[in-house]
């Protein structure tokens, strides 16, 4: 163990961080009296927690608190708790790096513009480091609850590339903080000031925040040596909502999600059934730096609390998956105190609790996604979350419905990459006669939009889904009907877009129509292209797809579409395969050109890249690119003469 004075070097990335709080321009300096408060709320809950496992951690001291003292003359504020504390170690892990996900995505987003990167912090939020808004100096004790007093931690930083860490005697268990503040910020150390910022951020934290008792006690001769307690003091999320304000909401968002920024809708339940619990659910007004890991809900998903003491952070026992984006609390009256995470995951109380968790995150989200103002917060949610949530489909066979209705697409209706159509609007615009929902996917929005299979839907008006999330291909395979609307894809099978027929003439003629198809002067050609593709191809036929393109390439009945088969291969999982039907469009020149083709090389050149270029137009690849262009190039030689 060194217990020794030690000068370290920040990690370069908290240097980089450090340097951008000192410069800061952040309109809302005082927040960072927030972020320790709500880090000291945190170590109280992690102390009270480990508590239950061994009393001897609260040393005899289970007045819970949180203290904020000024001195004005000194410039300097302190917050003290007496939580958990950290040990040396921890000091070293917790305040010299960043854990954090998304760091190196924040960092990398930086751009030296002094207002765009305030606007990031915002975005980023950076906890104990936002002292350096205000800070020359920051100070900081403290001592791990369980350890003996000799082994308190002293850390200090000017917030310039490096820190000092020595040993201290420390009689109490926890953490003080001293803000040593800037000349521009000395105002800060005052009363009335202080109290103000207490109450406008921190009024939710469940423990007391205490400050040296001043104003209304006019005789005080003891003043500064009482306290008062200045916040409300109690969990949040047991006050009745009536009694609440949007911003205390709003704050306390901020505190259990770590965010920076305003949520963008929450809801509030109490339970009092069979079973009595409390939760209130956020959802965050924007997506995390990094969508894919801090997405996971690590660290920062649900809160558990049973009886008002906090168990566990991410407690994702209580949200399926697909609603990992969901931040907030969930305070149980009937789980017991002591137990385990793999205790949570079979329990029957929990999973009438998610039951009705689900329900409730899912009428929040139906409600913002009701007409008026509000729609547009929904927009914001799906264009944020919308692939996540859009797992549900395939995750929660019963709700399936209920998240198919909040689903949202681009269409061709307006042909534009916002997802905004829901399935109900577009049964809405369905045509006479259609009972089919269409979609095409692709690996990006051009390609879907692109796509040669639509030509036809687009000749004749009728709207097709755009789809190019990777996570679609699962959607339209666990969504097979929306409303009594079959989903079809444009690229699998084969097609008939003659609704008005149908009506007319009813079904069975229709049938007879559609067997007659293949023109005899095409029978032969088909026939010989079948032979050229060998292996390459299921079928070759007449196409009812395409108006302007020679070919196009679609998936037999029942098979795969050549999208998911290029994403199954590329995730190195198996796939049943793509055993393509080659549609030809017979009033396409090329087409008509090789009905006259004598030359058997030229036929089979013709043949393939009419193959290879159908893979080409829907977003795949060539399997032999070399040999595509060597033919292309042959064909164009000879068409120059
Ligand atoms: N008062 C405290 N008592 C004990 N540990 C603390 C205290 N303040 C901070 N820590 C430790 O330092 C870590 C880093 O704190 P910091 O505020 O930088 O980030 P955070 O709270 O983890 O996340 P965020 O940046 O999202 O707020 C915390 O996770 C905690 O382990």
């Amino acid at each position: 163990m060194s217990e020794t004075k030690q000068v370290k070097q920040f990690e370069a990335e908290v240097s980089q961080l450090l340097k951008l709080m000192i410069h800061s321009v952040y309109s809302n300096k005082e927040i960072f009296l927030r972020e320790l408060i709500s880090n000291a709320s945190d170590a109280i809950d992690r102390l009270r927690f480990a508590a239950l496992e061994d009393e001897e951690l609260f040393e005899g001291d289970t007045d819970l608190k949180i203290r904020v003292t000024y001195d004005a003359d000194a410039k300097t504020i302190t917050i003290a708790d007496n939580g958990i504390g950290m040990s040396r170690d921890e000091v070293t892990e917790n305040i010299g790096t960043i854990a954090k996900s998304g760091t190196r995505e924040f960092i990398e987003a930086l751009s030296g513009d002094e207002k765009n990167d305030a606007m990031l912090i915002g975005q980023f939020g950076v906890g104990f480091y936002s002292a350096f808004m205000v800070a020359d100096n920051v100070e900081l004790r403290t001592r791990r609850a369980g350890l003996d007093a000799s082994e308190g931690v002293r850390w200090e930083s000017k917030g310039e590339g490096e820190y000092v860490i020595e040993p201290i005697e420390k009689p109490n268990r926890g953490t003080e903080i001293t803000i040593h503040l800037t000349e521009d910020d000395a105002e800060l150390a005052e009363g009335s000031t202080l109290r103000h910022i207490v109450r406008k951020y921190s009024d939710h934290i469940s423990f007391p925040i205490e400050m040296p008792a001043e104003g209304e006690d006019e005789e005080g001769e003891e003043e500064g040596e009482k306290f008062e307690t200045v916040n409300q003091a109690s969990a949040l999320w047991v006050r009745p909502r009536s009694e609440i304000s949007d911003e205390e909401y709003q704050e306390f968002y901020k505190h259990v999600a770590h965010d920076f920024e305003d949520p963008l809708t929450w809801t509030h339940s109490k339970v009092e059934g069979r079973l009595k619990f409390n939760m209130l659910f956020y959802v965050p007004g924007r997506r995390p730096f990094d969508m894919n890991t801090n997405y996971e809900g690590k660290r920062h998903g649900i809160k558990l609390y049973v009886k008002r003491v906090f168990i566990m952070d991410d407690a994702e026992m209580f949200m399926p998956r697909y609603l990992r984006f969901v931040r907030g609390v969930v305070d149980s009256d009937d789980l017991t105190l002591n137990l385990s995470r793999e205790f949570l995951q079979e329990n029957r109380i929990v999973a009438a609790m998610r039951k009705t968790a689900i329900k409730r995150v899912l009428d929040m989200l139906e409600e913002l996604a009701e007409d008026g103002e509000e729609s547009k917060k929904y927009q914001q949610f799906w264009n944020a979350f919308g692939p996540v949530l859009k797992e549900g489909v395939v995750e929660d066979n019963k709700n399936r419905d209920r998240v198919a209705k909040l689903l949202r697409f681009a269409t061709t209706h307006d042909d534009e990459p916002a997802q905004t159509t829901s399935l109900a609007e577009y049964v809405e615009r369905m045509q006479d006669g259609q009972d089919k929902i269409y979609y095409v996917t692709a690996e990006t929005f051009a390609a879907a939009k692109n796509s040669p299979h639509l030509e036809v839907f687009r000749d004749k008006g009728v709207e097709v889904l755009l789809l190019h999330d990777a996570v679609d291909e699962w959607v339209t395979s666990h969504l097979a009907e929306f409303d009594g609307h079959e989903l079809q894809s444009v690229a699998i099978g084969e097609l008939d877009l003659d609704f008005d027929k149908k009506d007319e003439e009813g079904d069975e003629e229709d049938e007879a129509e559609k067997k007659d198809e293949t023109p005899e002067e095409l029978e032969g050609l088909i026939a010989k292209m079948k032979d050229a593709l060998g292996e390459r191809v299921q079928d070759v036929r007449v196409s009812k797809r395409l108006t302007s393109s020679p070919a196009c390439l679609v998936a037999g009945e029942g098979g795969v579409s050549a999208n998911l088969d290029r994403i199954l291969k590329k995730a190195g999982e198996f796939s049943p395969g793509f055993a393509p039907v080659l549609e030809l469009n017979p009033t396409h020149p090329i087409i008509a050109k090789l009905t006259g083709e004598t030359d058997n090389d030229s036929f089979g050149d013709w043949t393939q890249v009419l193959y290879d270029q159908a893979i080409l137009s829907e977003g795949g690849k060539p399997e032999d690119p070399a040999t595509f262009v060597k033919r292309m190039n042959k064909l164009m030689v000879d068409l120059m003469g």
